[in-house]
């Protein structure tokens, strides 16, 4: 024996090394066996993983479609690993109110696992990212005090204000092809500022509304699940920030810079109030909030930057889909026109009240949200402590994808779902916002979400869709300009939106 025997050969050591890895993985598989399941519950169907991927070479570049075959395949729940995060996929809206609604003191917090969601959130003080529990609460009731229902009408003006715009802005294309996107980005843009801080901008080229879009998107980017890839791979945090994703550094400078400018709003908000101007506006209350010590000073921040960001993208995009699918259906639009027409005579302007008496308009939005929501998995839930759903087991901090798209679209509940028919809803007169938090069989879809974290802007878009989609349908034809609009296919960005197209804008004499 050699001094150096006791060092296994290279053919030892591979050997050595083999045997310590099926030993590993036997090892592995008989823990898994044998690992107590939660009170007896089985667990969660999921897709073929892979080590440290988990689910990841799955999803390809389409994760909606991605979600309809492993529904098809596993059924309505099942669970899906992005690498290390812990995802429950929910298809189906029975499930979705169950949990949400029924056992809503489980299901209705937030993740807050993402380092770039910590910093653009100053510690998820914003309203949307908030954990469940008495923060998120007294966020919500202060939100809703200014923005529910109630409150709502004091703004009118405001939307009716904006609508006129939005109509000579129209009128001022004279036929020509056109992109709706700007002008009804402005004017979801100028209602959410004028309801925020009583200020608004002439155009969609002003430079300040030209920036705030570009931040928005970016930090849509920054926050997303490709923008620091080390959230989702540990292991990538080894390696240098820009080949993971984007850099800390750069996430806190755009933060600062769209912070800064909340306060150079706040800063021209007070001067006026200074000056006895009486001024009626969310940030007014909610600096009235913080010298009472309700608020701090971050939370008055990221209440601004809620409102603004989940505000009007959201609602332009809605809209956007609309026209698409009016310029696709000249039978539509000639029965929204006939219905406005009937019954509101040929004023350019109906009125709010008016339009709510219009069920056949309201059906077509109705339609446009299901078949086109503006966010397709709603924002994730996460489950807050372990659950057993249907001999299911649902580990505490899991994150659920609620995929609102998925049930807007299910067969079971909609004939022919691919289909933009409006007609299916004639029989629903109550608003959107009043059946979303009634029963899923009610529902007219479930865009807007579910549970205790339903959206609480709900009540304004709703105003907003049926006034813009009102005045554009009382005094224009739209037409499309090179055939049929695509609106199968679709841009997944801060909302989820159609890709660019042009209509004609054709004045109704
Ligand atoms: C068509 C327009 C809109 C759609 C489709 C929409 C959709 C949604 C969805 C799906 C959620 C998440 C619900 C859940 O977690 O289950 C949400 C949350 C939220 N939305 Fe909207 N939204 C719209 C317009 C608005 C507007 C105009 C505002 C503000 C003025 C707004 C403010 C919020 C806020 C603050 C939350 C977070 C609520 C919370 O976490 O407690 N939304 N929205």
């Amino acid at each position: 024996m050699d001094k150096l025997s006791f060092l296994p050969s290279s053919t030892r050591s591979q050997e050595a090394l083999a045997t310590a890895a099926a030993l590993l993985a036997a090892y592995a598989i008989w823990r898994r066996s044998t690992k107590p399941s939660y009170k007896g519950a089985k667990a969660l169907p999921q897709p073929p993983t892979l080590p440290l991927l988990g689910n990841v070479h799955l999803i390809g570049n389409d994760p909606l479609k991605c979600f309809e075959y492993y529904a098809q395949k596993l059924g309505p729940i099942f669970r899906f690993d992005l690498g290390s995060q812990r995802w429950v996929i929910i298809n189906d809206a029975a499930i979705a109110y169950e949990l949400t609604s029924k056992r809503g003191a489980l299901y209705n917090s937030r993740p807050t696992r993402n380092p770039f969601e910590d910093i653009v959130t100053h510690h998820f003080k914003s309203l949307a990212s908030s954990p469940y529990g008495e923060e998120w609460r007294k966020r919500r009731r202060i939100f809703m005090d200014a923005l529910g229902a109630r409150r709502l009408p004091k703004y009118q003006e405001y939307i009716d204000l904006e609508a006129e715009h939005l109509f000579s802005n129209i009128a001022k294309t004279q036929q020509q092809p056109t992109s709706p996107l700007p002008f009804i980005q402005l004017f979801t843009y100028n209602v959410i500022i004028k309801v925020l801080i009583d200020e608004r901008f002439p155009s969609p080229d002003d430079p300040w509304v030209v920036r705030e879009m570009e931040i928005g998107e970016k930090m849509f980017e920054f926050v997303s699940p490709t923008g620091n890839l080390a959230q989702i791979f540990p292991i990538l945090g080894f390696l240098p920030q820009t080949w993971v994703g984007y850099r800390e550094e750069d996430v806190q400078a755009l933060s600062k810079e769209g912070y800064s400018r909340f306060e150079t709003m706040i800063a021209r908000l007070k001067k006026r109030l200074d000056s006895g101007e009486d001024v009626h506006c969310f940030c007014r209350d909610i600096l009235e909030k913080e010298a009472q010590g309700e608020l701090d000073h971050e939370e008055v921040l990221t209440m601004m930057g809620v409102t603004i960001g989940a505000g009007y993208e959201t609602t332009s995009t809605t809209v956007t889909w609309w026209i698409a699918e009016m310029a696709n259906h000249p039978e539509t639009q000639a029965r929204v026109f006939a219905e406005l027409k009937g019954r509101v005579g040929a004023r350019k302007f109906p009125t709010y009240e008016e339009a709510l008496e219009l069920p056949y308009l309201n059906a077509t939005i109705r339609e446009t949200m299901r078949l086109h929501p503006a966010g397709p998995f709603a924002v994730p839930h996460l489950v807050m402590d372990d659950d057993v759903y249907q001999d299911y087991h649902i580990p505490k901090d899991y994150t659920v994808i609620l995929n609102v798209y998925g049930m807007n679209r299910d067969p079971n509940r909609f004939v022919n779902p691919t289909e933009f028919k409006p007609e299916r809803y004639l029989d629903v007169y109550q608003p959107s916002s009043a059946l979303a938090n009634g029963k899923p069989d009610d529902r007219d879809h479930t865009t807007f979400g579910f549970g205790r974290r339903v959206c609480a802007g709900m009540h304004l878009a709703e105003r907003e869709l049926l006034v813009v989609t009102s005045v554009i349908a009382s005094n224009f034809m739209i037409e499309p300009v090179d055939g049929p609009i695509d609106t199968e296919h679709f841009k997944l960005g801060l909302a989820m939106s159609a890709l660019p197209y042009n209509v004609k804008f054709i004045p109704r004499s």
